[in-house]
């Protein structure tokens, strides 16, 4: 398996070298040459296999640079249940995944058992072990620089901390994540971790981490990584949950099954994308978006054009405040029948700060031949959604599922099997569960005060050379 970047301008590599070098040399995104396929035999004969051995079935198809023992090896110390055991389930750890029934044909996936409740976890942590091996093989380090709206940095310092040859630079939005998952993040007092809070979105964030990684002198001289979905190691750890939750939810191999994906950056339903591409009878994949709906328009019009900070908001659902969604790239590459030329001036016209609409017929591809659907949510919207999960089956989601319960309320076709994507879980988010519910959600063991350590972080301007700055004054070349 050899992997191109979806702007056309990068020789073909093996997985090791992409995963470390995080954005492809062109800007553009790495993607498999061709998706590996599973026919309906060879589905059925996943259908039964646990968590571990479902991931090595479907990601050594991705990897081959990589001893199977050995990646065998790295996946099994990953998903235990000691490391998935935090949330709601923990009787039911073992499947890693599981699914709650709300009824006959509606299933939540739970994905934030991990060590920080939010689905990063199901990623970083594979990340972080296959980091590890493949710098320990090449004798080499890494500066990780990554960008995030409140999950993915806790995410990757967790699965990162104490790690030998690993720094990771995480920058998030300035006063712009819940008061949980800034704790989460800041109280963190290992030597190898670095918080930037930076004075914008997070679509700054990700701009400058763009750019940092654009400067390939500056990279190659630093050593500079990606945790973010930008990288690939991150979609392709998705994929399997994917293939998980429709085994799980199917009555039969072969049956159709919708999955609904609280979305920002693209990365989660990404993952979904390429399963279904892969050979998985998913028939719907519909985008849950909250008021920063840049998603949902491109869905609904097929014109993406990415807001600016003048119309990207703060909502109550802060993960998703984002407005442009690197992995659209991965998809569009797809839509565009893999032309890398045609990618590579839609994004032009991205990167200038326009955007693009698609053609009649492209767009018609967009729901007839890849099944998205998509749905935007306001904070009522959230507010009801929480309250009517809790009220009708007992269960209590966060705001960010709570934005795929109502997409799911408006896609859903009763005849057919419908999977919410779980993408953290409410203790995450007090405030707005208590305006929902009138009460705390439950806090994992071991979280209680969590908000009253002592937390460290240096706030920086929104400024790529700033941030490099910082970057030469901590890095030992
Ligand atoms: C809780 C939560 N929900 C949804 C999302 C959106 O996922 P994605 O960026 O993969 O689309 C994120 C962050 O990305 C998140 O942290
Ligand atoms: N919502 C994310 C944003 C970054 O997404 P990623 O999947 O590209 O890392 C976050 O919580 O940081």
């Amino acid at each position: 398996m050899r992997y191109i970047s979806t702007r056309g301008g990068m020789a073909p590599q093996a997985f090791s070298d992409i995963l470390l070098g995080g954005l492809a040399p062109d800007g553009g995104l790495s993607i498999p040459e061709t998706y590996p396929q599973f026919d309906l035999a060879q589905l059925q004969a996943l259908a039964g296999l646990n968590y571990r051995d479902l991931a090595f079935a479907v990601i050594s198809r991705f990897v081959d640079d990589i001893p199977a023992a050995d990646l065998k090896a790295l996946i099994d110390k990953t998903y235990t249940p000691a490391v998935y055991c935090n949330g709601r389930s923990k009787a039911q750890s073992e499947h890693i995944t599981p699914l709650i029934k709300l009824d006959n044909t509606l299933f939540i996936q739970e994905l934030s058992n991990g060590p920080t409740l939010a689905f990063k976890d199901m990623a970083m942590q594979l990340l972080g072990n296959l980091f590890e091996y493949v710098l320990n093989q090449r004798g080499e380090q890494v500066n990780i620089v990554g960008a995030t709206s409140g999950d993915t940095g806790s995410a990757a310092e967790y699965a990162m901390r104490g790690k030998h040859g690993v720094n990771v630079f995480m920058l998030s939005p300035y006063g712009k994540m819940s008061p949980f998952q800034r704790a989460q993040m800041f109280s963190l007092q290992d030597a190898n971790i670095f918080n930037l809070s930076v004075k914008g979105f997070f679509d700054a964030c990700q701009d400058i981490v763009k750019a940092i990684n654009n400067d390939a002198a500056f990279k190659a001289q630093y050593k500079i990584g990606a945790v973010n979905s930008i990288n690939w190691g991150r979609i392709v750890a998705q994929v399997v949950y994917y293939f998980k939750g429709y085994f799980s939810a199917a009555k039969t191999v072969g049956d159709p099954v919708d999955f609904v994906v609280p979305s920002g950056n693209f990365g989660n339903i990404c993952a979904g994308h390429i399963a279904r591409q892969m050979g998985l009878p998913i028939r719907r994949l519909i985008v849950a978006t909250n008021e920063n709906d840049v998603l949902d328009e491109f869905f609904k019009t097929g014109g993406y054009f990415p807001r600016g900070v003048d119309k990207t908001y703060e909502t109550t659902s802060p993960s998703m405040d984002i407005s442009k969604a690197s992995n659209l790239e991965r998809f569009v590459f797809d839509l565009v029948g893999r032309d890398s030329n045609k990618l590579a001036e839609l994004w032009r016209s991205v990167d200038k700060g326009e955007g693009f609409k698609l053609s009649e017929s492209e767009f018609a591809l967009l729901h007839d031949t890849y099944g998205f659907r998509s749905e935007a949510s306001t904070h009522a919207d959230r507010i009801a959604s929480i309250r009517e999960v809790f009220d009708k089956y007992g269960v209590q989601i966060d705001p960010h599922t709570a934005d795929g319960y109502k997409a799911a309320k408006a896609h859903r076709d009763s005849n057919v099997v419908t999977v919410i994507m779980e993408t953290a879980l409410p203790a995450k988010f007090e405030d707005t569960m208590r305006e929902a519910l009138g009460i705390n959600p439950a806090r994992p063991a071991g979280l209680a005060g969590l908000e009253q350590l002592p937390q460290r972080f240096d706030a920086l301007e929104a400024d790529a050379e700033a941030i490099k700055a910082y970057l030469r004054e901590r890095i030992a070349v």
